[in-house]
């Protein structure tokens, strides 16, 4: 009797948990893909069969009809928004229903995480937005920009000095120019990874944040999730307190060194200090304690992962496309040197923003191979979806529920840009440049949670390519796999087959420019 209501009991709790959640969509009448349990729609992301690009874009256009459809990530029922003015509705008009993102670890576990802009909810999130905004507005860009510029030069200095060919995968090459790019870009701190590649800062780097547990991340970020027990069993978290230490002592003996020294530089650590100290100061609040130590650190260590990570993949994206495409290289490098030579070895900000081929590719490149798969937000308060279609019936989205976009696909679908997997920045020029669709070109989400950083990774990544395609041509080798192969392994746009390709040091420099 006992054996019998034990198994009744088991059953029960079985088909609760696992069985049970996959009618989610079903009893809702939304069209769904249908799923398996617990691993929902991403057996073929676990088995590596497929890129979670690629099957959220076969479901894209599956789903062509609809203008949103049931997904399920693991056993967390997630919306896909299909249609581009239904996503700028949820993004933008009615974003105060849909105002925080996911957080992807229970709360509590990783106190650093817990603090990140991405991950803040509510008034909370408002408040610290605010606070971090104002590090990349136009205006402060403007002031980094000779920074970032000096940084640019002294990395090219090092790197270029014995001119010799640059060769083998480009990924572990670029990480190094991120690390001292955003050490230096953000805490004005110097350290010369080629010539010292031992060096504490990157090697803390890299562990704290490529660590096996970082690199399934963004994939398992989704079972943390789904299955949360797991996490707070494994108390698992996104920064080791090594590299929380580490970076604490950094920013602690940084502040005490510009105090004790009278000096100002003007960079993340100094405006995120100065508007955490001013917000304080509104508040009322000591401004001494190991919270803001801790606050600055967090959102610190956050920046510098995704500059770190985001810059060398963007990057490396770039020099591969660049690599493939000549022409476009070519006549990329005739408007720097033409930039160079005009602006006499000192080039402003707005003289590289404003270079109108460069924009162009930099634009293609977001497009094509922008590293964001996709956004998605959480329902803040009870909202319904109006049916428009004539197949739509009034959909109710209670608080907590998943949205996902797909803006991988949105920038994948030839209604909006045609021959979408070819590298054209001629979409970008004078005459074709009206015709993009604003609504679909989203390679930084939108809305007011859209990317803080658009503008600064825009400089960056010019800045460094400018300087690079000075010295450098980018050219394909015997091992770079063409055409581009993405990795099944990452829920972010990168390649299966990482970077091969030379950077031959160019025969046509104008010495004098140096
Ligand atoms: C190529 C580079 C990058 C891409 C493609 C990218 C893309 C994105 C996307 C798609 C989002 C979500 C937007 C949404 O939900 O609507 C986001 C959010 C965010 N990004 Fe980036 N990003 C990049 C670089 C960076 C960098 C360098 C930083 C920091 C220095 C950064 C900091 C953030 C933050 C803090 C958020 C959360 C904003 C919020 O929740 O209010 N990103 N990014």
């Amino acid at each position: 009797m006992w054996f019998v209501l034990i198994v009744l009991a088991l059953g029960l709790y079985i088909y609760r948990k696992i069985f049970q959640p996959l009618q989610f969509w079903k009893v809702r009448n939304i069209p769904y893909e249908k799923p398996l349990p617990i691993v929902g729609n991403l057996l073929d992301s676990i088995l590596k069969r497929k890129s979670l690009s690629e099957i959220l874009t076969e479901l894209y256009f599956k789903y062509s009809k609809h203008r949103y459809f049931g997904f399920f990530s693991f056993r967390t029922p997630t919306l896909m928004i299909n249609d581009v003015d239904l996503a700028k509705q949820i993004c933008i008009k009615d974003f105060e229903y849909f105002a925080d993102h996911r957080i992807f670890i229970p709360k509590g576990i990783d106190k650093m995480w817990d603090k990140l802009i991405f991950i803040r909810e509510g008034a909370e999130w408002q408040e610290h937005r605010k606070i971090s905004s104002a590090s990349f507005t136009l205006g402060k860009l403007r002031v980094m920009f000779s920074n970032l510029s000096k940084c640019a030069q002294r990395i090219m200095t090092s790197l270029h000095k014995n001119n010799k060919m640059v060769t083998g995968n480009m990924r572990p090459f670029i990480m190094k120019i991120a690390n001292d790019f955003t050490l230096d870009a953000f805490m004005g701190i110097q350290c010369d990874s080629f010539n010292d590649p031992d060096n504490a800062l990157l090697k803390v780097a890299v562990n704290t944040y490529l660590n096996p547990r970082m690199k399934g991340f963004l994939f398992f970020g989704t079972a943390y999730n789904t299955f949360p027990f797991l996490t707070k069993f494994f108390q698992w978290k996104f920064f080791p307190d090594t590299g929380r230490d580490f970076y604490r002592k950094i920013v602690r003996e940084t502040l005490e060194y510009r105090e004790k020294h009278n000096i100002t530089r003007i960079d993340m650590l100094h405006l995120l200090n100065e508007g955490l100290l001013e917000n304080l100061r509104e508040n009322k609040k000591d401004p001494d304690n190991d919270e803001v130590q801790d606050e600055i650190v967090s959102q610190l260590m956050g920046m510098y992962f995704a500059n770190f990570d985001s810059f060398t993949l963007t990057l490396c994206n770039c020099m591969y496309e660049l690599a493939l495409n000549p022409d476009i290289q070519e006549r990329l490098i005739r408007e720097i040197d033409e930039t160079w030579a005009n602006c006499e070895g000192n080039l402003p900000h707005d003289t590289l923003m404003g270079m109108t081929y460069m924009d162009m590719v930099y634009k293609e490149l977001m497009r094509l191979r922008g590293n964001a798969i996709l956004a998605e937000r959480i329902v803040t308060k009870p909202y319904t979806i109006q049916p428009v279609l004539p197949h739509e019936k009034p959909v109710h989205l209670k608080v907590g529920q998943d949205i996902t976009f797909p803006l991988y696909s949105y920038m994948r679908d030839p209604k909006f840009f045609p021959d979408p997997y070819k590298f054209d920045p001629e979409r970008f020029n004078e005459e074709n440049k009206h015709k993009i669709d604003n609504r679909a070109y989203l390679p930084f989400g939108e809305g007011p949670r859209k990317c803080i950083a658009f503008r600064l990774i825009s400089v960056e990544i010019r800045l460094m390519l400018f300087h690079l395609l000075l010295r450098f041509r980018f050219v394909p080798t015997e091992k770079t796999v063409i055409p581009f192969v993405e990795s099944k392994r990452h829920n972010i746009l990168t390649s299966e087959h990482g970077y091969f390709i030379n950077m031959e040091p160019r025969k046509d420099i104008d010495e004098t420019y140096f």
